[in-house]
């Protein structure tokens, strides 16, 4: 396996998958800037552009490579390469974008895990969770809570007790850069062929996680502003960067914030569906019903009113991207796969690789 490859998290399965194109080079988008990308390739780092048929061939955006996608290339000189075929995705992370609401936007391809930061002072918010969670549970990667900052926080445990009654078993690192605490617990999910992305809002501390996780200071911090209370780090920067102990992290600037545009509500709020499937009516509106199961709950204090109220405001946005349940499913289908007609080709060419 080629070293450079493996340090942007090359695994076995993706180089097998590779070995179906004849005469291309496998590579990783590391940078997208529109319809220019940079891609990590066993020769080193390319420009590249999609050929004009992969152009003419794609029908939506999820067609089109994304950061962390494993591509197949024709290598022309030193600098650059031209960008044929997207392999398998195993994840895939979408938001809400004004301009192109029908299809939603990509932000990044093939996460193993999502960190969602949050500082422990005033940025710490349950619902903001809810938010996170609901979309990265329905983007196929797994999400990880890092709590930031715990020096400027005096009461740790309340805001846990808090955090556990909506995220549901997911694992939580509570750390802190001040006092150099916690990182260590981040070693499990940085390892080779993982790959890592942060989501936040701005200021938390991503790139201050992610300078200690590199080891060196590559991303620039400056110090907080009074005024109000965020920091900015000033320079750009890659978006993808090889950690040493293993594993590769991503930080997009476009998952900072995240306008949802599809998102798992029955895994982040299984508790809520639960209930509603024991309303007396199937079609139980929650609000003056008899037998309302959610109405119940909230009255004897085993729901937060504020949780059943996040979870309606959620459902709400998502169904205003206009998304019909078979619409929902297509879309899953068209971002792992780019199409029904692709997903059809792999399921193919797996069995096909299954018999050998
Ligand atoms: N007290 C304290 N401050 C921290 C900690 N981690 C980061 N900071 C400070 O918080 C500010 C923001 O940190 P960044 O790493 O730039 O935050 P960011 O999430 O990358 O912010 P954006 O780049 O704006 O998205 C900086 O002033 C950091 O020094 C921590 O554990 N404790
Ligand atoms: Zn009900």
């Amino acid at each position: 396996m080629n070293n450079t490859l493996k340090k942007y998290g090359l695994t076995e399965k993706i180089e097998l998958e590779s070995k179906q194109y004849n005469d291309l080079s496998l590579a990783r988008v590391i940078e997208q800037q529109r319809n220019m990308y940079k891609v990590i390739s066993a020769e080193g780092e390319l420009n590249a552009k999609v050929s004009g048929k992969f152009e003419y061939q794609s029908d939506s955006q999820d067609g089109f490579p994304a950061v962390g996608d494993w591509v197949m290339v024709s290598i022309i000189d030193d600098t650059q390469a031209i960008i044929h075929n997207i392999l398998k995705r195993k994840s895939l992370m979408k938001r809400s974008s004004s301009g192109s609401q029908k299809s939603g936007q990509v932000i990044v391809a093939n996460v193993d895990y999502i960190l969602i930061c949050m500082s422990l002072n005033e940025n710490f918010n349950v619902r903001r969770i809810e938010r996170y969670l609901t979309v990265v549970w329905d983007s196929g990667a797994t999400p990880v809570i890092v709590l930031t900052k715990s020096d400027l926080c005096q009461d740790l445990e309340e805001k846990m007790l808090e955090l556990e009654e909506v995220s549901l078993g997911t694992d939580i690192v509570v750390c802190s850069a001040e006092n150099n605490e916690g990182f260590e617990n981040l070693d499990k999910y940085t390892v080779a062929g993982k790959t890592v992305a942060l989501v936040g809002s701005s200021g938390v501390g991503k790139s201050t996680l992610i300078n200690h996780l590199i080891g060196k200071a590559v991303l620039t911090t400056k110090t907080i502003r009074a005024d109000d209370g965020k920091g900015r780090h000033t320079t750009t920067h890659r978006q993808m960067l090889p950690v040493p102990n293993g594993g590769v992290v991503i930080d997009t600037p476009g998952m900072r914030e995240l306008k949802i545009f599809t998102g798992n509500l029955s895994k982040t709020f299984d508790d809520i569906e639960e209930l509603a499937g024991q309303c007396k009516f199937r079609n139980c509106t929650h609000t003056n019903e008899p037998g309302c199961a959610i109405k119940a709950a909230i009255e004897v204090g085993d729901l937060d009113p504020d949780r059943f109220k996040s979870y309606q405001k959620l459902q709400h946005e998502m169904s205003y991207n206009g998304l019909n349940s078979k619409q929902l499913e297509n879309e899953k289908i068209n971002r792992l796969f780019g199409s029904k007609k692709e997903m059809k080709a792999h399921i193919k060419k797996y069995r096909k690789m299954g018999k050998r």
